[in-house]
């Protein structure tokens, strides 16, 4: 059986971030994870763990400017000492809260920018967020995004992730499989999660339409965790998702999906 982790940027939206810890163990989770820490202490973060006895098994590097539209730095070849930044703030989080994924977001791609130079960039920047989590036993992330959410985003492939992941040539560097975003891109999910496990370091869940829990929509993930399972994967499985409807819609289907 999987072992979720609640993604607390989406799931308990009725309680203030750092209250969510409370409602995640509440819940029976024994992990989280988050998009963004870095307007809370690392300290303070890292005590709401350790007072509910959490792992952190996730979080991501600063976005750059997201208010201002920015959707990650990596492949941004104008940004790069933002982007250096951002991996030494990230790692010193990751050390505080004890984590050691981190999904580096791609960023956007625009017309009238010169995919080659996007491309070269994300791959040096990639090498360098892998060699200085390494230092510190940390995996990379990199997760394609769908395009009706998240238009004009870099990464809008499992196989464009893929081939970056071998380009990059870093055995800390994998792919997160979102299933909600393969779903809206591909579909194929057994397969795709069959024949690239190898390279899988996290998997996170939500249906569709909508992006709520399992079970509200077209994804069949019962079959799924019993491929998971099957498959032999061993990591958390992030519950990436917006309730659809009152507190306890949050982790509901889990205990009910427990008990069968
Ligand atoms: O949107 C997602 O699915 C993510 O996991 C990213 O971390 C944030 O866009
Ligand atoms: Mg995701």
């Amino acid at each position: 059986m999987p072992r979720f982790a609640a993604n607390l940027s989406m799931m308990f939206p009725e309680s203030p971030f750092t209250d969510r810890f409370a409602c995640a163990a509440r819940d029976g989770f024994e992990a989280v994870e988050f998009l963004f820490p870095y307007e809370w202490p690392a300290a303070k973060l890292a005590d709401r763990l350790s007072e509910h006895g959490l792992t952190q098994a996730l979080f991501n590097l600063p976005p750059g400017n997201w208010e201002w539209g920015d959707r990650g730095l990596a492949c941004r070849p104008e940004r790069g000492v933002e982007f250096r930044e951002s991996v030494d703030l990230a790692l010193e989080y990751a050390r505080a809260l004890d984590c050691p994924r981190l999904h580096v977001m791609a960023g956007l791609v625009a017309d009238r920018d010169d995919r080659e130079a996007l491309h070269t960039t994300y791959i040096e920047n990639l090498r360098l967020a892998a060699d200085r989590a390494a230092a510190q036993g940390a995996t990379v992330l990199v997760e394609p995004l769908n395009p009706h959410d998240m238009p004009g985003y870099f990464l809008a492939s499992v196989p464009h992730a893929l081939d970056v992941i071998a380009e990059v040539g870093r055995p800390n560097l994998k792919l997160q499989a979102d299933i909600y975003h393969m779903q809206r891109i591909q579909g194929e999910l057994a397969s795709t999660l069959a024949d690239h496990i190898d390279v899988i370091g996290h998997v996170q869940i939500a249906d569709t339409p909508g992006r709520h829990e399992p079970g509200t929509g077209e994804i069949n993930y019962p079959f799924l965790f019993a491929t998971l399972d099957q498959l032999g994967y061993d990591g958390w499985v992030g519950c990436e998702y917006l309730p659809s409807g009152g507190a306890g819609s949050a982790s509901g289907w889990m205990r009910d999906w427990r008990r069968h």
